[in-house]
């Protein structure tokens, strides 16, 4: 994420970064067990890899957070995007064998901007939209606007 950062810093061309997370995914690991809540995480993972451009770089930024890194999009092209991926999600029903699960993201969508001073920056404004996403009732994508972080 970092050397994203810098090259937008140096290129001067639009890019974006979204995250995002499984709602309620406590929920899927305490009703379905570790293993099924596991599955669902591989499940996301294939659909990020088949909805994403190439050039686009994924990543699973800790437990059930991703991190996607849009090159060459501005916000508004970035919750297409997102919209996109959610809607994927929405519709995506990981079978188990025993059980069909059904889950939902919530995602924050970060353009970087002359107001970024470094890549942490620039994740704690995609943290702050993905929160409002969550605050605004899961699954849903919000991109980040100034104030956000106080709310
Ligand atoms: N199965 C599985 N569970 C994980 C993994 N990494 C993190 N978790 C679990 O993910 C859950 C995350 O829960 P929370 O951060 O409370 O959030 P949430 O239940 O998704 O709720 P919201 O994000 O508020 O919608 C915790 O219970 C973690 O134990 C993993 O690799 N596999």
């Amino acid at each position: 994420m970092q050397q994203e950062y810098q090259r937008f810093v140096r290129s001067g061309n639009t890019v974006s970064l979204i995250m995002f997370d499984i709602d309620h995914f406590k929920k899927v690991n305490d009703t379905y067990g570790h293993q099924p809540g596991d599955d669902v995480i591989k499940s996301v993972a294939s659909l990020v890899l088949e909805t994403k451009r190439d050039i686009d770089i994924a990543g699973r930024y800790g437990g059930e957070e991703f991190g996607i890194i849009l090159a060459n999009t501005c916000a508004d092209s970035a919750k297409v995007f997102a919209e996109r991926l959610r809607q994927r999600v929405e519709q995506t029903v990981v079978d188990t064998g025993e059980h069909k699960i059904q889950f939902t993201i919530s995602l924050g969508i970060s353009e970087a901007s002359s107001d970024i001073d470094n890549y942490k920056a620039w994740l704690k404004q995609a943290d702050a939209a993905l929160y409002a996403s969550k605050r605004g009732g899961r699954n849903q994508s919000s991109v980040y606007k100034e104030g956000m972080e106080m709310e």
